[in-house]
């Protein structure tokens, strides 16, 4: 899990998620499915990915009572994913609820799938979180708030930007994951995402792992894009 470049696989479904696929050469790679595909396609496409060896991130950010997200993470325990989230806007008790039915779905002898709270999306800016979420502290102490109560339910980490995760880290420790999305070159489109980094930026901050969707997904060449930006994340220049 540490040191990951995650591909976010934003795609209506599964044909599409196979033509890019094959540009990989059955490279195993840790793969990104989100709410579009999984909507589309069902847990079915994660049984598919999985068998043919990539990891996953299961990214449906689960945010309801903690009743609910409990019996929910129970069921999706049962795909045997590898990363898994939910909003830490939830709160403690729905995160831990979140956890204990994650471990109760785990079945005997897999290993139980990472569990992380998101913090402040990378698309949120200062002013929007001021101004929309009613929240006057500055977006860096919500995203600590929330990353604290993530690690007080017993979560193993947070999604936030990349701008905070070195301050996370040295608050919480340098276990305790920071997976960052918002994740660009300085040639690619920013698009709706509000804290963008590149990849070496974020390996700077000590991320855990970065999560690249479209930098990758619109290039003319993924194959290529994918290579660039790992060899950046893994510090080797370009
Ligand atoms: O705070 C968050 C949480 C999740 N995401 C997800 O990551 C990818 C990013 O895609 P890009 O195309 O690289 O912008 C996307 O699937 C989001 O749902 C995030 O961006 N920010």
């Amino acid at each position: 899990m540490k040191n990951s470049l995650i591909i976010a696989l934003d795609f209506t479904g599964k044909e599409e998620v196979n033509s890019f696929l094959s540009k990989f050469n059955d490279e195993q790679l840790f793969l990104k499915v989100g709410m579009e595909l999984f909507y589309q396609e069902g847990p079915r496409i994660v049984q598919e990915l999985k068998e043919k060896g990539h990891q996953i991130f299961l990214d449906l950010k689960l945010h309801d009572i903690p009743n609910t997200v409990g019996k929910a993470m129970e069921r999706l325990a049962r795909l045997q994913i590898d990363l898994v989230n939910v909003h830490a806007a939830g709160g403690k008790e729905m995160m831990e609820r979140a956890l204990a039915g994650l471990e109760a779905g785990t079945l005997s002898g897999q290993k139980r799938p990472h569990l992380i709270g998101v913090t402040q999306l990378t698309s949120t800016s200062e002013e929007q979180m001021q101004k929309e979420q009613l929240i006057s502290a500055t977006l860096k102490e919500s995203v600590l708030q929330y990353a604290s109560l993530t690690k007080e339910a017993g979560l193993d980490g947070v999604v936030c930007s990349a701008f905070e995760s070195e301050e996370i880290k040295r608050l919480l420790g340098s276990e305790f994951l920071t997976v960052t999305p918002g994740i660009r070159t300085a040639a690619d489109e920013q698009g709706d995402q509000k804290r963008i980094a590149t990849p070496a930026f974020a390996k700077e901050a000590g991320a855990s792992a970065i999560v690249v969707g479209r930098s990758i997904t619109n290039d003319p060449n993924p194959l290529e894009k994918y290579k660039q930006m790992k060899s950046q994340w893994e510090g080797v220049l370009q």
